[in-house]
């Protein structure tokens, strides 16, 4: 029989993200828009449906937000429809040999677990490795010796690029897929998409500069967020982890149940 998985759900700012976590693994994953998180609370959609699984086979939710507070109303009305019950990741729950040194309590669950992601996936040790996600916002946080380090928040792809059309009274919205480095760009759109595209890379060059500097090594990069295979033409070499909120869950749910 197959044993029971728990249901991880990442509330980001665009879209939430839903996977069945079953021995140590996303068994299946689920990208939703805020809509039909609603939609679910309202009985009008079946996340468990889509995931390929039933409420009965699931031991419990664990869930991270950093959306709208009627977001985590509505998940916490869908579980208790379900009869699921849901334990919010507060941030204060770290598996065994990794520290956060974030001085403020506001630090974003899903930063932090993306980097715990990055660091199991790299095998728990002491390198320092590089963490950037390409979601509503871009951000990019380092892990150095199992300690989080602290990083950055920047507009994401698609914001900056809505952002210089919107604040503007000539420049177009660019396809985010038009991102190309150019620092000689020669029509306004490939101006732009450059301009987008050097702003976001030299994130990256910053982040694996500080980190390189501050421990000696070659700081491995990891990627990952909604815009991360697009953007993966304007980065240095680098690992795509496509869930890393959801597998930090996961190992964070595994170890506490240790
Ligand atoms: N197929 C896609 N569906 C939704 N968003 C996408 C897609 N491809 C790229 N994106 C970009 O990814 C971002 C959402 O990524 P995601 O990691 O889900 O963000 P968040 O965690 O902030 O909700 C959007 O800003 C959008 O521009
Ligand atoms: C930086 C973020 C907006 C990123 O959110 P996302 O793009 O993943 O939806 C989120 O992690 C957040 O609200 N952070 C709180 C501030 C902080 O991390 O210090």
């Amino acid at each position: 029989m197959t044993r029971a998985a728990s249901l991880l759900v990442d509330i980001g700012n665009s879209r939430v993200k839903l996977g069945l976590w079953r021995e140590g693994q996303l068994a299946a994953t689920l990208a939703c828009t805020h809509a039909q998180m609603m939609d679910a609370a309202a009985g009008q959609f079946d996340p468990l449906t889509a995931l390929g699984t039933a409420a009965g086979r699931l031991d419990a939710a664990w869930a991270v937000s950093v959306g709208h507070a009627r977001l985590n109303e509505a998940l916490q009305a869908w579980c208790s429809a379900q009869g699921l019950a849901l334990h919010w990741w507060l941030k204060d729950e770290l598996p065994a040999g990794f520290v956060n040194a974030y001085r403020a309590p506001t630090l974003g669950a899903d930063r932090l677990l993306a980097a715990i992601a990055a660091w199991a996936i790299a095998g728990r040790g002491n390198e320092a490795l590089v963490i950037a996600s390409f979601g509503t916002a871009t951000t990019v946080d380092t892990v150095a010796a199992g300690r989080y380090e602290g990083g950055m928040i920047a507009p994401g792809i698609a914001l900056m690029l809505d952002s210089l059309s919107a604040g503007t009274a000539h420049l177009p919205r660019v396809p985010a897929e038009s991102l190309q480095l150019d620092a000689r760009a020669k029509t306004t759109p490939e101006a732009i998409a450059a301009g987008v595209a050097a702003a976001q890379r030299g994130l990256i060059d910053q982040a694996l500069q500080a980190a390189r500097s501050a421990t000696g090594c070659e700081p491995n990069l990891y990627v990952s967020g909604g815009a991360a295979v697009g953007a993966a033409g304007i980065l240095p070499a680098h690992t795509l982890l496509p869930h890393a909120v959801l597998q930090g869950l996961g190992v964070v749910r595994d170890s506490a149940q240790r």
